[in-house]
């Protein structure tokens, strides 16, 4: 499969690699960061998919996680998507919660939309065809985390491929966005306006849909996070675990923010907890 080195940087004894590729799925060229931990000399090694939040592109997790000493350590190769289709040819909307940037995670099936925001099948499918591909990988140990948006991403891909990933976490998710302004925004927008549809994005919906499942979810919170009543509502989350009996480790912590300083104090938890399932 075609892609190109945009850069690649020694760090902690791996690779900070940013690469770049022309993806069918969203008929564009998307980038995307991978750290290949110094182990995947010695042979492949497990991977953490990281989904990121509005607004960002596969650079911020990489730069402001500080993901990168900790998983040189357990042997972790982290691989950061974009979070929509880009350039010129793509429609955007001059809000920062849809569009360009909040790709959500979803198929599209509405126009404009419809052509080229189908991140779901970029990052379930085309993306971890290259990984596999192209990088020293172990596609059976394959676990998967982000953040808001991301976290959403996170969970629903989880739930809907169970086969596929053996641990799942996430920061400060957004977990039912059938119930939250930012999902409803988006999923009108791209999906349409018909809701039961967007059960098929929901994580709290496939979790109820679906039963639990064997893994304990973990999930991070901050309670000084300005979008934790209006959008993120972790209670939903915990109600649908205890309907259904779900494992889950749903953390909250005072004082601590929706920014990348909360994510990088406790990448480290995360990171542990999906070393442990992938061993
Ligand atoms: N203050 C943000 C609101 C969106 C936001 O907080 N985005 C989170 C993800 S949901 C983020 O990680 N932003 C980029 C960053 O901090 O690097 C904006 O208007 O750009």
């Amino acid at each position: 499969m075609s892609f190109e080195i945009i850069s690649e940087t020694q760090c902690f004894g791996g690779t900070q690699g940013y690469y770049r590729h022309a993806a069918e799925t969203t008929k564009c060229d998307m980038r995307f960061s991978v750290f290949t931990p110094p182990q995947a000399l010695d042979g492949p090694v497990p991977v953490v998919w990281y989904l990121s939040g509005l607004t960002c592109t596969e650079d911020n997790a990489t730069v402001k996680a500080g993901f990168q000493r900790v998983a040189a350590e357990l042997g972790l190769m982290i691989v950061c998507p974009d979070t929509s289709p880009r350039g010129d040819d793509v429609p955007d909307d001059e809000a920062y919660d849809f569009g360009k940037g909040a790709g959500f995670y979803v198929n599209a099936t509405e126009a404009p939309w419809n052509t080229h925001f189908h991140m779901y099948d970029y990052v379930t499918r085309e993306l971890p065809a290259l990984i596999k591909e192209e990088f020293n990988a172990d596609m059976n140990r394959q676990g998967i985390t982000g953040h808001s948006m991301g976290g959403h991403g996170a969970l629903t891909i989880f739930l809907k491929n169970r086969e596929t990933f053996r641990s799942v976490s996430a920061f400060a998710p957004i977990v039912s966005p059938m119930n939250c302004p930012w999902g409803e925004k988006a999923l009108t927008g791209y999906i349409g306006a018909d809701r039961a549809a967007w059960a098929d994005y929901d994580a709290c919906a496939l979790l109820e849909s679906g039963g639990a499942t064997e893994v304990n979810i973990l999930i991070d919170q901050g309670l000084a996070d300005n979008f934790l009543e209006g959008q993120l509502k972790p209670e939903l989350f915990e109600a649908a675990c205890e309907k259904v009996g779900q494992k889950v480790t749903l953390r909250r912590h005072a004082g601590y923010d929706h920014s990348y300083f909360f994510i990088s104090s406790f990448i480290e938890d995360h990171l542990r907890h999906h070393a442990d399932a992938l061993k």
